[in-house]
């Protein structure tokens, strides 16, 4: 077994809708990113990753190439699994939480919880989201963007 931890954090920018855990979430706001900006499926990358210690998605998807534009969370989450397995691993369980001040995040949270295990080809059981305010403070508080922390556990295949 082993593990790892992921954060990211995306900006607020035009846009109708933020992508969260691989569900369309419409919103005043979009995030900015060059892919999708599923900042909660990109700090469980980071996660993923790390815990076989193969970097972090900037390495494996620079924001440099156009092959990227656009990416979805749901792929890359797809794209990381086949990552692990060409070092023998593959997800076991995560656990995330997203810090953001809006848009609310449980209604969706079973939705997340059952692409993220799509994604992953993991049971939902394995996938747990949660998200915080911060009570107005900082810049998560004044919605300037949405951050997300993550932890995963992978097993040898
Ligand atoms: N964007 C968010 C933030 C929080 N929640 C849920 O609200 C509850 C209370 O959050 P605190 O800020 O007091 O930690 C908690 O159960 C969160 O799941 C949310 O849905 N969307
Ligand atoms: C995902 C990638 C690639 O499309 O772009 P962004 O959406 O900007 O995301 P970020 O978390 O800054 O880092 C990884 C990037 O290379």
């Amino acid at each position: 077994m082993r593990v790892g931890h992921g954060y990211d954090v995306h900006r607020f920018g035009d846009g109708d809708h933020v992508w969260l855990g691989g569900v369309r979430i419409a919103h005043a706001r979009g995030l900015i990113a060059h892919s999708d900006g599923d900042v909660l499926i990109h700090a469980l990358c980071d996660a993923l990753l790390g815990a076989v210690a193969l970097g972090d998605i900037g390495g494996l998807f620079p924001d440099t190439s156009d092959e990227w534009a656009g990416l979805s969370g749901h792929r890359m989450l797809q794209l990381v699994r086949t990552r692990l397995e060409s070092v023998g691993y593959v997800p076991a369980q995560c656990d995330s939480t997203l810090i953001a001040q809006a848009p609310r995040i449980a209604p969706h949270v079973p939705a997340m919880r059952a692409r993220i295990a799509d994604g992953l080809g993991v049971e939902v059981g394995a996938v747990n989201v949660k998200a915080t305010t911060t009570e107005r403070l900082g810049p998560m508080g004044r919605e300037e963007g949405i951050a997300a922390h993550a932890v995963a556990v992978v097993m040898p295949l």
